[in-house]
């Protein structure tokens, strides 16, 4: 493994826009399990890779497959070379030239592997302990793939039902009965996964408060994916002022230093921009910000 991976605290790394994800979730249960397929369709369409931990294959199975490995590749070329061919259809094949246009400085051993009993006949018999551990680790990690291919296909199934936005108003909170929803990462502008933990109601920064102080702290974006299986309700109250009261920089927060960022606005300012974001959604906040290098 490589040296840069860290282990998870929670679920889900964000500090490196990099997932790593629990998989021994997905067994606990239909609200959890749930979450941990969409923390992978998320990782999927957000990055196209991701790492697993908690997969359920053994230390040991795993050292056993990486020294099975190295032994060989360590023997005398007369043992290696039995199993050269130009044939790129041979259940097994070592070669150390580029026959696939992208091999450029690498040995490789190619080999079928499942179902083993089929295949494990024309595997090394040297290093003598090759078959047993490659073979432990060729049933583990098919056990694997079909948990991953299983939660990659539900995945699928989620769609977007809310795109990316900020709320108007200082904070909205959430009730939520299900999984689904889903907020940006301010620094590095990935998606992480809420989860609905349940007595719990989620709170988040809006456009408001972005501009109350003068841009100490940023309204959320976020957004929603669909559950194809069952109804998620969701109930967001967000609190603001009255339709035609103006929310502004709080004036404690401008100085020489930090001078006013946003315009002043009010609800029904923000109501009257509703329409004109049906072709080009453009968050409120953006367009109350002054622009100081003109
Ligand atoms: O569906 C949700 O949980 C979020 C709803 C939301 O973001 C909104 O109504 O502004
Ligand atoms: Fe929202």
């Amino acid at each position: 493994m490589a040296s840069h991976l860290q282990l998870p605290r929670g679920s889900w790394l964000s500090s490196h826009a990099w997932p790593v994800i629990n998989i021994d979730r997905l067994r606990m249960g239909e609200a959890m399990r749930k979450l941990v397929i969409q923390e992978i369709a998320l990782a999927c369409r957000e990055q196209g890779c991701f790492q697993v931990v908690n997969h359920g294959i053994r230390k040991s199975v795993m050292k056993g497959a990486l020294e099975a490995a190295s032994e060989f590749f360590k023997l005398s070329k007369e043992h290696k070379e039995k199993f050269v061919s130009a044939d790129v259809q041979q259940p097994i094949r070592y070669d150390m030239s580029s026959r696939d246009g992208i091999s450029t400085a690498r040995s490789l051993l190619k080999h079928y592997a499942n179902p083993l009993e089929d295949w494990v006949q024309f595997w090394p018999i040297n290093p003598p302990t090759y078959r047993k551990k490659m073979g432990d680790y060729a049933v583990e990690i098919k056990g694997v793939s079909m948990q991953l291919m299983e939660a990659i296909f539900e995945g699928l199934g989620d769609k977007v039902g809310l795109a990316f936005h900020s709320d108007y108003g200082f904070i909205t909170i959430l009730l939520q009965s299900s999984a689904g929803f889903e907020v940006m990462h301010h620094e590095d502008d990935t998606w992480i996964a809420v989860p609905a933990i349940p007595g719990a109601l989620h709170v988040h920064i809006g456009d408001n408060l972005e501009v109350l102080s003068n841009g100490q702290l940023k309204s959320l974006v976020h957004r929603t994916i669909l559950n194809p299986d069952e109804p998620r309700i969701s109930i967001a109250s967000i609190h603001g002022l009255s339709m035609d009261e103006k929310v502004h920089c709080a004036k404690e927060l401008v100085d020489e230093e930090h001078p006013e960022m946003y315009k002043e606005s009010s609800f029904q300012e923000s109501l009257d921009l509703l329409p004109s974001n049906m072709n080009n959604y453009k968050r409120f906040v953006e367009s109350l910000k002054i622009d100081r290098d003109e």
